[in-house]
Protein backbone atom coordinates (compact mmCIF):
# COMPACT_ATOMS: atom_id res chain seq x y z
CA UNK A 1 0.00 0.00 0.00
CA UNK A 2 1.60 3.47 -1.00
CA UNK A 3 1.27 6.66 1.45
CA UNK A 4 -0.58 9.09 -0.85
CA UNK A 5 0.87 11.94 0.96
CA UNK A 6 2.82 14.55 -0.85
CA UNK A 7 4.88 15.17 2.24
CA UNK A 8 8.82 13.92 2.21
CA UNK A 9 9.40 10.31 3.03
CA UNK A 10 9.71 9.80 6.72
CA UNK A 11 12.50 8.43 8.74
CA UNK A 12 12.04 4.97 9.78
CA UNK A 13 10.73 5.17 13.09
CA UNK A 14 13.38 2.52 15.27
CA UNK A 15 10.41 1.35 17.48
CA UNK A 16 7.43 1.40 15.22
CA UNK A 17 3.57 0.92 16.54
CA UNK A 18 1.97 -2.54 14.96
CA UNK A 19 -0.12 -0.16 12.96
CA UNK A 20 -0.51 3.34 12.24
CA UNK A 21 -2.87 4.44 10.52
CA UNK A 22 -3.14 8.30 9.44
CA UNK A 23 -6.53 9.58 6.62
CA UNK A 24 -7.38 6.66 6.15
CA UNK A 25 -10.14 5.55 3.77
CA UNK A 26 -11.41 2.34 2.08
CA UNK A 27 -14.10 2.73 -0.92
CA UNK A 28 -15.61 -0.69 -1.77
CA UNK A 29 -18.16 -0.71 -5.37
CA UNK A 30 -19.16 2.35 -4.82
CA UNK A 31 -19.34 3.22 -1.24
CA UNK A 32 -16.90 4.47 0.99
CA UNK A 33 -17.09 2.58 3.78
CA UNK A 34 -14.49 3.87 5.70
CA UNK A 35 -13.35 7.21 6.39
CA UNK A 36 -10.95 9.75 7.67
CA UNK A 37 -9.63 6.74 10.36
CA UNK A 38 -6.27 8.02 12.51
CA UNK A 39 -5.43 5.12 15.10
CA UNK A 40 -2.45 3.85 16.48
CA UNK A 41 -2.05 -0.06 17.57
CA UNK A 42 0.68 -0.16 20.50
CA UNK A 43 2.79 -3.65 20.23
CA UNK A 44 2.55 -6.59 22.58
CA UNK A 45 -1.23 -5.58 23.74
CA UNK A 46 -4.48 -7.04 22.76
CA UNK A 47 -6.03 -4.50 21.29
CA UNK A 48 -10.21 -5.03 20.33
CA UNK A 49 -11.76 -3.60 17.40
CA UNK A 50 -15.46 -3.24 18.45
CA UNK A 51 -18.92 -1.80 16.21
CA UNK A 52 -22.01 -2.59 15.07
CA UNK A 53 -22.10 -5.16 12.67
CA UNK A 54 -21.11 -3.59 8.70
CA UNK A 55 -19.98 -0.72 10.63
CA UNK A 56 -16.36 -1.92 8.53
CA UNK A 57 -13.98 -3.90 10.79
CA UNK A 58 -13.65 -6.47 8.35
CA UNK A 59 -12.59 -3.99 6.06
CA UNK A 60 -10.02 -2.19 8.27
CA UNK A 61 -8.94 -5.62 8.80
CA UNK A 62 -8.49 -6.57 5.30
CA UNK A 63 -6.77 -3.21 4.65
CA UNK A 64 -4.45 -3.94 7.62
CA UNK A 65 -3.34 -7.72 6.53
CA UNK A 66 -2.87 -6.18 2.95
CA UNK A 67 -5.76 -7.91 1.15
CA UNK A 68 -8.06 -4.89 0.42
CA UNK A 69 -8.37 -2.69 -2.55
CA UNK A 70 -9.24 0.93 -3.07
CA UNK A 71 -7.41 1.76 -0.06
CA UNK A 72 -6.12 5.56 0.44
CA UNK A 73 -4.00 7.38 3.16
CA UNK A 74 -1.26 6.38 5.41
CA UNK A 75 -1.45 2.59 6.70
CA UNK A 76 1.74 1.17 8.21
CA UNK A 77 2.20 -2.11 9.65
CA UNK A 78 5.26 -3.08 11.83
CA UNK A 79 6.96 -0.43 10.63
CA UNK A 80 6.06 -1.33 6.57
CA UNK A 81 3.56 -0.11 4.35
CA UNK A 82 0.25 -2.43 5.24
CA UNK A 83 0.22 -5.48 2.31
CA UNK A 84 4.31 -4.85 2.05
CA UNK A 85 5.69 -8.42 0.78
CA UNK A 86 8.61 -8.40 3.73
CA UNK A 87 5.29 -8.31 6.47
CA UNK A 88 3.89 -11.69 4.78
CA UNK A 89 5.40 -13.77 7.60
CA UNK A 90 5.02 -11.59 10.15
CA UNK A 91 1.10 -11.19 10.24
CA UNK A 92 -1.54 -13.82 11.39
CA UNK A 93 -4.77 -13.33 10.32
CA UNK A 94 -7.83 -15.65 10.99
CA UNK A 95 -11.19 -14.74 9.27
CA UNK A 96 -14.68 -15.36 10.07
CA UNK A 97 -14.98 -18.31 8.00
CA UNK A 98 -12.50 -21.48 9.41
CA UNK A 99 -9.85 -21.97 6.55
CA UNK A 100 -9.47 -25.59 7.13
CA UNK A 101 -10.13 -29.04 5.34
CA UNK A 102 -12.57 -31.18 6.57
CA UNK A 103 -11.22 -34.44 4.76
CA UNK A 104 -7.90 -33.99 6.90
CA UNK A 105 -7.20 -34.01 10.83
CA UNK A 106 -6.14 -31.50 12.48
CA UNK A 107 -2.14 -32.61 12.60
CA UNK A 108 -2.73 -32.97 8.62
CA UNK A 109 -4.11 -29.67 8.59
CA UNK A 110 -0.93 -28.02 9.94
CA UNK A 111 1.32 -30.03 8.47
CA UNK A 112 -0.30 -28.78 5.19
CA UNK A 113 0.55 -24.87 6.08
CA UNK A 114 3.49 -25.61 8.18
CA UNK A 115 5.01 -27.27 4.52
CA UNK A 116 4.07 -23.67 2.72
CA UNK A 117 5.38 -21.84 5.62
CA UNK A 118 8.65 -23.49 6.51
CA UNK A 119 9.51 -25.83 2.92
CA UNK A 120 12.37 -28.32 2.46
CA UNK A 121 13.62 -31.45 4.02
CA UNK A 122 16.12 -29.24 6.11
CA UNK A 123 13.14 -27.93 7.50
CA UNK A 124 11.35 -30.92 8.28
CA UNK A 125 12.26 -30.84 12.51
CA UNK A 126 11.04 -27.18 12.79
CA UNK A 127 7.53 -28.07 10.94
CA UNK A 128 7.31 -30.72 13.30
CA UNK A 129 8.20 -28.66 16.13
CA UNK A 130 5.78 -25.82 15.44
CA UNK A 131 2.59 -27.88 14.98
CA UNK A 132 3.11 -29.68 17.84
CA UNK A 133 3.54 -26.36 19.82
CA UNK A 134 0.59 -24.70 17.69
CA UNK A 135 -1.86 -27.86 18.15
CA UNK A 136 -0.98 -27.66 22.19
CA UNK A 137 -1.51 -23.72 21.99
CA UNK A 138 -4.98 -23.99 21.26
CA UNK A 139 -5.52 -27.19 23.51
CA UNK A 140 -6.00 -29.84 20.74
CA UNK A 141 -3.51 -31.91 21.50
CA UNK A 142 -6.23 -35.10 22.43
CA UNK A 143 -7.60 -34.48 19.05
CA UNK A 144 -4.64 -34.10 17.13
CA UNK A 145 -5.89 -37.03 15.00
CA UNK A 146 -9.50 -36.43 14.33
CA UNK A 147 -10.63 -35.31 11.00
CA UNK A 148 -11.63 -31.31 11.07
CA UNK A 149 -15.01 -32.23 9.38
CA UNK A 150 -15.98 -33.63 12.64
CA UNK A 151 -14.82 -31.15 14.76
CA UNK A 152 -17.25 -29.02 16.62
CA UNK A 153 -17.50 -25.07 15.35
CA UNK A 154 -15.54 -23.80 18.29
CA UNK A 155 -12.94 -26.60 18.20
CA UNK A 156 -12.40 -25.81 14.17
CA UNK A 157 -12.12 -22.10 14.89
CA UNK A 158 -9.14 -23.22 17.12
CA UNK A 159 -7.60 -25.15 14.39
CA UNK A 160 -7.69 -21.99 11.95
CA UNK A 161 -6.39 -20.10 14.97
CA UNK A 162 -3.22 -22.87 15.23
CA UNK A 163 -2.38 -22.12 11.77
CA UNK A 164 -2.26 -18.41 12.38
CA UNK A 165 0.19 -19.15 15.06
CA UNK A 166 2.63 -21.61 13.22
CA UNK A 167 4.77 -18.92 12.13
CA UNK A 168 4.87 -16.88 15.38
CA UNK A 169 3.20 -13.89 13.79
CA UNK A 170 4.44 -10.44 15.81
CA UNK A 171 0.81 -9.30 14.70
CA UNK A 172 -2.14 -11.25 15.19
CA UNK A 173 -5.38 -10.14 13.54
CA UNK A 174 -8.20 -12.38 14.38
CA UNK A 175 -11.96 -11.27 13.06
CA UNK A 176 -14.92 -12.25 15.15
CA UNK A 177 -12.68 -15.05 16.49
CA UNK A 178 -15.24 -15.82 19.40
CA UNK A 179 -18.59 -15.59 17.21
CA UNK A 180 -21.02 -18.53 18.09
CA UNK A 181 -18.98 -20.01 20.58
CA UNK A 182 -20.39 -20.96 23.87
CA UNK A 183 -19.15 -19.00 27.24
CA UNK A 184 -17.07 -21.20 28.48
CA UNK A 185 -14.98 -21.65 25.05
CA UNK A 186 -14.83 -17.75 24.97
CA UNK A 187 -13.82 -17.42 28.28
CA UNK A 188 -10.83 -20.04 27.18
CA UNK A 189 -10.23 -18.24 24.05
CA UNK A 190 -9.75 -15.16 26.23
CA UNK A 191 -7.37 -16.60 28.44
CA UNK A 192 -5.36 -18.19 25.57
CA UNK A 193 -5.14 -14.44 23.83
CA UNK A 194 -3.87 -12.74 26.73
CA UNK A 195 -1.41 -16.01 27.16
CA UNK A 196 -0.32 -15.32 23.84
CA UNK A 197 0.17 -11.43 24.25
CA UNK A 198 1.97 -11.69 27.81
CA UNK A 199 4.24 -14.85 27.19
CA UNK A 200 5.60 -13.72 23.75
CA UNK A 201 4.88 -10.48 23.37
CA UNK A 202 2.68 -10.72 20.13
CA UNK A 203 0.24 -8.00 19.74
CA UNK A 204 -3.17 -9.10 19.15
CA UNK A 205 -6.18 -6.98 16.93
CA UNK A 206 -9.64 -8.90 17.90
CA UNK A 207 -12.89 -7.94 16.45
CA UNK A 208 -16.42 -8.00 18.20
CA UNK A 209 -19.42 -6.87 17.91
CA UNK A 210 -19.87 -8.50 21.78
CA UNK A 211 -19.54 -5.36 23.91
CA UNK A 212 -18.60 -7.41 26.92
CA UNK A 213 -15.44 -8.73 25.16
CA UNK A 214 -14.20 -4.95 25.07
CA UNK A 215 -13.86 -5.36 28.59
CA UNK A 216 -11.04 -8.20 28.52
CA UNK A 217 -8.97 -5.80 26.04
CA UNK A 218 -6.25 -3.44 26.75
CA UNK A 219 -7.10 -0.70 24.19
CA UNK A 220 -10.27 -0.49 22.33
CA UNK A 221 -10.36 0.83 18.83
CA UNK A 222 -14.86 1.99 18.77
CA UNK A 223 -16.01 1.96 15.11
CA UNK A 224 -19.54 3.42 13.84
CA UNK A 225 -20.73 3.37 10.46
CA UNK A 226 -17.16 3.79 8.88
CA UNK A 227 -15.55 6.18 11.42
CA UNK A 228 -13.77 6.10 14.60
CA UNK A 229 -16.02 6.94 17.97
CA UNK A 230 -13.04 6.23 19.87
CA UNK A 231 -9.15 4.81 20.12
CA UNK A 232 -8.88 4.76 24.30
CA UNK A 233 -8.58 2.09 27.24
CA UNK A 234 -11.57 0.56 28.70
CA UNK A 235 -11.09 2.24 31.77
CA UNK A 236 -10.61 5.81 30.42
CA UNK A 237 -13.84 5.30 28.06
CA UNK A 238 -15.95 4.57 31.49
CA UNK A 239 -14.20 7.53 33.17
CA UNK A 240 -14.78 9.98 30.16
CA UNK A 241 -18.27 9.56 29.30
CA UNK A 242 -19.40 8.60 32.99
CA UNK A 243 -20.13 5.09 32.17
CA UNK A 244 -20.59 2.05 34.25
CA UNK A 245 -19.81 -0.40 31.11
CA UNK A 246 -17.94 -0.04 27.90
CA UNK A 247 -21.52 -0.61 26.08
CA UNK A 248 -22.51 2.40 27.90
CA UNK A 249 -19.76 4.46 26.87
CA UNK A 250 -20.65 3.24 23.52
CA UNK A 251 -24.28 4.27 23.14
CA UNK A 252 -23.12 7.85 24.92
CA UNK A 253 -20.43 8.38 22.07
CA UNK A 254 -22.26 7.16 19.47
CA UNK A 255 -25.86 9.53 20.87
CA UNK A 256 -23.23 12.64 21.02
CA UNK A 257 -22.09 11.52 17.11
CA UNK A 258 -25.51 11.86 16.07
CA UNK A 259 -26.54 15.10 17.75
CA UNK A 260 -22.59 16.82 16.53
CA UNK A 261 -24.08 15.47 12.66
CA UNK A 262 -27.57 16.78 13.17
CA UNK A 263 -25.71 20.45 14.51
CA UNK A 264 -23.59 20.35 11.79
CA UNK A 265 -26.36 19.68 9.18
CA UNK A 266 -28.65 23.01 10.93
CA UNK A 267 -25.79 25.27 10.58
CA UNK A 268 -24.28 24.40 7.16
N1 LIG B 1 -17.98 -6.03 -1.95
C1 LIG B 1 -18.60 -5.00 -1.40
N2 LIG B 1 -19.10 -3.98 -2.16
C2 LIG B 1 -19.69 -2.92 -1.60
N3 LIG B 1 -19.88 -2.79 -0.27
C3 LIG B 1 -19.43 -3.77 0.51
C4 LIG B 1 -18.76 -4.93 0.00
N4 LIG B 1 -18.43 -5.71 1.04
C5 LIG B 1 -18.86 -5.08 2.14
N5 LIG B 1 -19.44 -3.94 1.83
C6 LIG B 1 -20.02 -2.95 2.76
O1 LIG B 1 -18.97 -2.43 3.53
C7 LIG B 1 -19.41 -2.13 4.85
C8 LIG B 1 -18.43 -2.69 5.83
O2 LIG B 1 -18.48 -4.12 5.78
P1 LIG B 1 -17.61 -5.02 6.78
O3 LIG B 1 -17.77 -6.44 6.38
O4 LIG B 1 -16.24 -4.44 6.82
O5 LIG B 1 -18.34 -4.73 8.16
P2 LIG B 1 -18.18 -5.47 9.57
O6 LIG B 1 -18.20 -4.39 10.61
O7 LIG B 1 -17.02 -6.37 9.55
O8 LIG B 1 -19.52 -6.32 9.65
P3 LIG B 1 -19.80 -7.73 10.40
O9 LIG B 1 -19.61 -7.49 11.86
O10 LIG B 1 -21.24 -8.01 10.04
O11 LIG B 1 -18.85 -8.72 9.81
C9 LIG B 1 -20.82 -2.71 4.96
O12 LIG B 1 -21.75 -1.65 4.93
C10 LIG B 1 -20.98 -3.59 3.75
O13 LIG B 1 -22.29 -3.56 3.27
Amino acid sequence: MVNYSSEPPRRPDPDPPAVRAQDLAVVRGSRTVLRNLGFTVPRGQITGLLGPSGCGKSTLMRAIVGTQAKVTGTLDVLGRPAGHPSLRARIGYVTQAPSVYDDLTVRQNLDYFAAILHPGRAAAGLRRESVTRAIADVDLTSHADALAGNLSGGQRSRVSLAVALLGTPELLVLDEPTVGLDPVLRRDLWQLFHDIAAERGTTLLISSHVMDEAERCHRLLLMRAGELLADDTPDALRDRTGADTVEAAFLHLVDAAIAAGRAKETTS
